[in-house]
């Protein structure tokens, strides 16, 4: 079986493809072009091959006039190639003698003549001097620097009683002419040997061509402007897009000194590595500048020019996407208990809204699940992946409920943080805005958020550029709105904009089949999170079985705090079950946990009982302690409510609710 591997070309040697094959043009006008002939096949497989009768100055105007089917590189030699190598455009290999070639044309013309000539463009080389002095071989040297001056050499050396010639093609013609003998200098060996080296260098510039080309197009993708600067400030490459910054045409920039080209950067450019700020044509930049080392030269610079407000506009979408780690629904579908007809046709409308997405008004009393139905909407909904941002529009100071609603610029009022901050409609983009207790937004306020809704597009304070958003809007209120806008509290307008779809959540007591299934549930939920009663209420029929003898005084209250009030409660009961030794396992539970009841919420069982003052100021003083918690809460982490809302496991609106009750 063959080796792939081995029919692979050496990586050092890479084989082009047809197409692709260097270009290789042989320059001669003398005899030299024979021996091109005579080895042009040996390469023809591995280079595109031409041989050109033409030196000199027809030769550069050839080369030249290729444009793009330019030769990769050109072989000439003698004169021919000294005088191409300063005047074309692309590498020139010069063919050179080997000291055989030397020996074995100097032998050769000792056999044709007595006296010989060694005629070489420029000086002689030293190692064919000391060749015949070593063999004190009879032989007059003589150079030449360009075409003309051949002629009077070889004229010359005639007039001295040479026979014979020996040196590169145009001297052994003129020689020829001028009947002398002449001998050609090179042979197949030194030729051949041009066209290896030709062929390196052809590959070599290939290489580089398509790396140079590369970089160019890197450069030219890049969204910033670039410059690369040399020692002296000249540029070196440009981007398009830098050009256009600076109004220049970026081939012609190459190779002149950026500050004479753009004069208006003198003075804002960066001394050192690092950044500066710097307006160019009226609009603003982040300058960088970088060192660009290359070996062997004095190192140079390069400038990057990256637009200010795209800067602005990245560091803005960042803020966002991690502010948007901190709004997301916790709550599902699922999560919402109850098996009445009521809450059975909420779920109804939650799964069917979740599918539009136009602006939902949800209203119930407090307590009643608001938040969680909001929620469990985004979740379903085709926004589910982004943010669920919840408000509490009635717990912040207008000022402030301005600056968190619609974001802030830099420098917008005193104390506005460094680089401003997005607002939290912009946060909620592509996602959820929940705006609780919409019914008490100031008015103000509200004719911002009505132009939000209008036009899709945010302003933030200080500012007067819009962004755009995509948001649902989800509001909630307790009260209703239509006796503020009876009021003059609120804008009719703005509550006609929101109350597009509604879900009416009711309360507690008007579905009292839900009771027992929500107090298993929050007892379960508050058992799970009290250790001391880890494995004692193992599953729902336990809990059930525990309260059971709760569900008559249960549907006996009214219920103003709904779902919230019987958390609470249930919550009490978990301290008490907790306390407990053990959970009875016979009739007397039924008296084990009414005595619970009363003990925990005593308005519950008797509802007009003495104990009733009693309880409330127990659970006044139970709010107090909470309310203490808050503060001391708050201190610790500077006032930080999210931090606060994080440390203690509650929503920002309970938080605010909780600092509210206890005043
Ligand atoms: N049907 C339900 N099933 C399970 N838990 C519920 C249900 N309804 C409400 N809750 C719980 O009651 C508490 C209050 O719910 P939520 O915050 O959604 O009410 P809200 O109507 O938004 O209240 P507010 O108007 O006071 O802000 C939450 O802890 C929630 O988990």
């Amino acid at each position: 079986m063959s080796n792939p591997a081995a029919s692979r070309p050496a990586l050092s040697t890479p084989l082009f493809e047809p197409a692709q094959r260097p270009r290789i043009w042989a320059l001669s006008i003398s005899r030299l072009r024979d021996l091109f002939f005579d080895i042009a096949g040996e390469y023809v497989e591995r280079a595109d091959l031409r041989i050109v009768a033409h030196g000199f100055e027809d030769a550069v105007r050839e080369v030249e006039a290729a444009g793009t089917g330019r030769p990769d590189v050109v072989i000439a030699g003698g004169s021919n190639g000294a005088y191409l190598k300063t005047r074309v455009s692309v590498p020139v290999v010069l063919i050179g003698p080997t000291g055989f070639d030397v020996m074995h044309a100097l032998a050769r013309a000792r056999r044709d003549g007595a006296k010989v000539a060694l005629v070489s463009h420029g000086d002689t080389p030293d190692e064919v001097r000391r060749f015949s002095a070593a063999y004190a071989l009879d032989v007059t040297f003589a150079s030449y620097q360009s075409a003309q001056d051949a002629e009077s050499v070889v004229l010359d050396l005639r007039d001295r009683g040479i026979d014979v010639v020996v040196g590169p093609g145009l001297v052994t013609d003129l020689a020829a002419n001028a009947g002398m003998g002449a001998v050609f200098l090179y042979s197949r060996a030194s030729v051949r040997a041009a066209f290896d080296t030709a062929l390196e260098v052809a590959q070599a510039t290939r290489r580089e061509t398509v790396r140079r080309q590369r970089l160019d197009n890197l450069l030219q993708h890049l969204r910033d402007g670039v410059v690369a600067l040399d020692a002296q400030g000249r540029v070196e490459a440009m981007n398009q897009r830098l050009a256009s910054v600076l109004g220049l045409d970026a081939a012609n920039a190459v190779g002149r000194v950026l500050l004479e080209l753009a004069p208006d950067l003198a003075g804002s450019l960066p001394d050192a590595d690092g950044d500066t700020f710097c307006t160019v044509r009226g609009a603003s930049y982040v300058v960088h500048r970088g060192p660009l080392a290359s070996t062997g030269s004095a190192a140079g610079t390069v400038l990057t020019f990256q637009e200010s407000r795209a800067v602005e506009r990245l560091d803005r979408t960042l803020r966002s996407r991690q502010r948007v780690q901190q709004f997301s629904a916790r709550y599902r579908l699922a999560d919402i208990v109850g098996a009445s007809e009521s809450i059975e046709r909420v779920r109804t409308l939650v799964k069917r809204y979740a599918r539009s997405d136009a602006t939902v008004l949800i209203l119930g009393e407090s307590g009643t699940g608001k938040e969680m139905v909001a929620q469990s909407m985004h979740q379903l909904s085709a926004r589910r992946d982004f943010a669920f941002v919840a408000i509490n529009c009635g717990a912040f100071p207008e000022a402030l409920l301005e600056s968190e609603l619609f974001g802030y610029e830099e420098g917008a009022f005193t104390g506005a943080r460094k680089g401003g901050k997005a607002g939290l409609i912009e946060v909620a983009h592509r996602g959820t805005l929940f705006l609780d207790e919409i019914g008490e937004m100031p008015l103000s306020l509200q004719s911002r958020l009505l132009r939000v809704l209008q036009e899709r597009e945010v302003v933030r304070l200080g500012s007067t550029e819009p962004t755009r958003v995509d948001i649902r809007v989800v509001a909630a209120t307790h009260r209703a709105l239509t006796e503020g806008i009876e009021a003059g509290s609120f804008r009719a307008d703005l509550y006609y904009r929101l109350n597009i779809l509604s879900i009416a959540l009711p309360p507690l007591r008007e579905r009292p089949t839900d009771l027992l299934p929500l107090a298993v549930e929050l007892l379960l939920q508050a058992a799970a999170r009290e250790p001391r009663l880890a494995g004692r209420l193992p599953d729902a029929a336990a809990a059930e079985h525990l309260l059971a003898a709760l569900d008559e005084p249960f549907r006996r209250y009214a219920w103003p705090g709904n779902v919230r009030e019987l958390q609470n409660v249930i919550e009490r009961i978990a301290v008490e079950l907790a306390d407990a030794d053990a959970l009875p396992q016979d009739s007397t539970e039924a008296v084990f946990t009414r005595d619970m009841l009363r003990t925990v919420a005593p308005e519950i069982v008797e509802p007009h009982a003495r104990g009733r003052k009693a309880a409330l100021s127990l659970r006044e003083r139970s709010r107090h302690v909470e309310a203490d918690e808050i503060r001391a809460a708050l201190a610790a982490h500077d006032g930080d409510r999210d931090a606060v809302c994080e440390a203690l496991g509650i929503s920002k609106t309970t938080l605010w609710r909780k600092l509210n009750a206890a005043q």
